[in-house]
């Protein structure tokens, strides 16, 4: 049964955590919505447990209904997990949905067994001044009945660390660094304790690094004697170390939050756990769908364009006749595979900031809805390995293939993962091996050379 209730506020933030998590020696289900936790249709164990290598495309071992063999064991899949990770697509959701979607999720994770919780949100803090950050926070609090709890941001495997209550993005503080273009929340701060101030109602404070590294005992100290004591409290942590020593000091929390690295200092019940098997083999079709503008992935897309077949979304093309235009690029990666099955085409929105520049109101719904589309037709049309760019792009894609769980396979980098995810589309069920990449993660070969981890 799991002890252990995570929720992330996208979809590669899960995984991201999940990762994280069967490293440390968890058996961990990705749920896609809290209903993935109660529900019938629930989640795939990672490691340990995990069913054979499911080699089902569209429609192969699916029944009338479309139903997946693997919900037969999809329940006990929750049960047998030493942690759960519910992932929602709630980070730049209206305030309201966002903290329903994360009391539902909590709900579901209680009701499955969990006694500690865990609040996922980026690393880079992405919120705004309204949340959703801080008032999901607040609710996940009262629903305990905890009175405050930490906010620990750092992750320094990917270049961000926290000093005095400040956010760096590898070196740069994060109102420098390229999340200040972000095209959905624009990151003008970089200090943590003032960006979670106007989005809590709670009183927020700063745990420098000095008591970081006094230790564990003396740093869980300075926690309980928090004045007040309804207080979040940034934590600094600049290296792995520090997020050990968080971690052990905060065993007694019923909710912590934060980016993946803080899941560094957790221990699970199976340190010797397997990844999950891939479903796709090598050979079969993939390709990479980018609707991040992050300045991470323009890297890896000008890399991919010099290597990759490519297409870059026409959006006036596609306000106008969508259907048209989608068929177009669904017969462009068909085309692609016909000619070099061993290079997956590339189909992305964004390649430089000017294409953000008056961007008109519908833009990022028009992106998101045609990445979405193009995932369920070329999954339709026999992929078997999508790389997806981008934390609302993927919870978009994930969304339309009708995933109901992830199973954590191969790593590619820190923070991205293949994993297999168990869905259906077209009334027909499918398994497909996807890797959810957040828009600064990931090296700039990442879109050419992530297939080789899929053995
Ligand atoms: N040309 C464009 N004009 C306006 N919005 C766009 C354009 N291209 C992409 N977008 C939108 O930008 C958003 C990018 O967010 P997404 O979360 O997918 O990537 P990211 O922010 O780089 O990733 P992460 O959240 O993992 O950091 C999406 O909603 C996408 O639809
Ligand atoms: O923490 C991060 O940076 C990522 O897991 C993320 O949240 C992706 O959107």
């Amino acid at each position: 049964m799991p002890t252990l209730g995570a929720i992330a506020d996208d979809f590669t933030g899960a995984t991201d955590l999940a990762t994280m998590l069967v490293s440390r020696g968890y058996r961990t289900v990705v749920t896609v919505g809290p209903d993935g936790v109660t529900g019938g249709v629930t989640g795939g164990v990672t490691g340990e447990g995990a069913s054979e290598r499911a080699g089902e495309r569209v429609g192969e071992g699916a029944d009338e209904g479309g139903r997946a063999g693997a919900d037969a064991s999809a329940g006990g899949a929750v049960t047998e997990a030493d942690a759960v990770v519910v992932a929602l697509k709630s980070r730049t959701a209206p305030v309201d949905e966002a903290v329903g979607d994360s009391l539902a999720a909590l709900r579901a994770l209680r009701a499955a067994g969990c006694e500690r919780f865990y609040f996922k949100y980026c690393s880079t803090f992405d919120s705004t001044p309204r949340g959703n950050i801080g008032p999901v926070t607040d609710a996940l609090l009262d629903a305990l009945g905890e009175r405050g709890t930490i906010v620990v941001p750092s992750f320094p495997a990917t270049g961000r660390t926290v000093r005095d209550g400040e956010l760096f993005v590898h070196g740069e503080p994060l109102d420098q660094s390229p999340m200040r273009h972000h095209p959905l929340t624009p990151m003008t701060d970089s200090h943590v304790d003032r960006l979670l101030t106007p989005q809590t109602g709670h009183p927020v404070r700063v745990v420098g690094l000095a008591t970081v590294r006094a230790g564990a005992d003396v740093l869980r100290q300075a926690l309980d004697a928090a004045d007040p004591a309804d207080a979040l409290v940034v934590v600094d942590a600049v290296t792995d170390d520090d997020l050990r020593v968080i971690s052990a000091a905060t065993t007694h929390l019923p909710l912590v939050t934060g980016a993946a690295g803080l899941a560094l200092g957790l221990t699970g019940p199976h340190p010797d756990t397997a990844r999950a098997p891939s479903a796709s083999a090598p050979g079969d079709f993939g390709a990479v769908l980018s609707g991040s503008a992050s300045s991470a992935t323009r890297a890896q897309v000008a890399h991919g364009r010099e290597r990759l077949p490519h297409r870059k979304l026409d959006l006036t093309a596609l306000r106008t006749e969508f259907e048209a235009t989608l068929a177009e690029l669904v017969a462009f990666a068909r085309d692609c595979w016909r000619r070099d099955p061993a290079l997956p085409p590339l189909i992305y929105a964004v390649d430089d900031l000017k294409d953000l520049e008056g961007a008109a109101p519908d833009a990022a719904f028009l992106v998101e809805r045609t990445l979405a589309a193009c995932a369920r037709e070329l999954v339709a049309a026999g992929a078997g390995r999508l790389l997806v760019a981008g934390g609302e792009t993927s919870g978009a894609v994930v969304t339309a293939l009708g995933v109901r769980t992830l199973s954590i396979g191969a790593p590619i980098a820190p923070g991205v993962t293949w994993a297999r995810a168990e869905g259906q589309a077209h009334g027909k069920s499918h398994t497909v091996d996807v890797a959810l990449k957040s828009g600064n993660f990931g090296s700039q070969e990442i879109f050419t050379e992530a297939w080789s981890a899929l053995v």
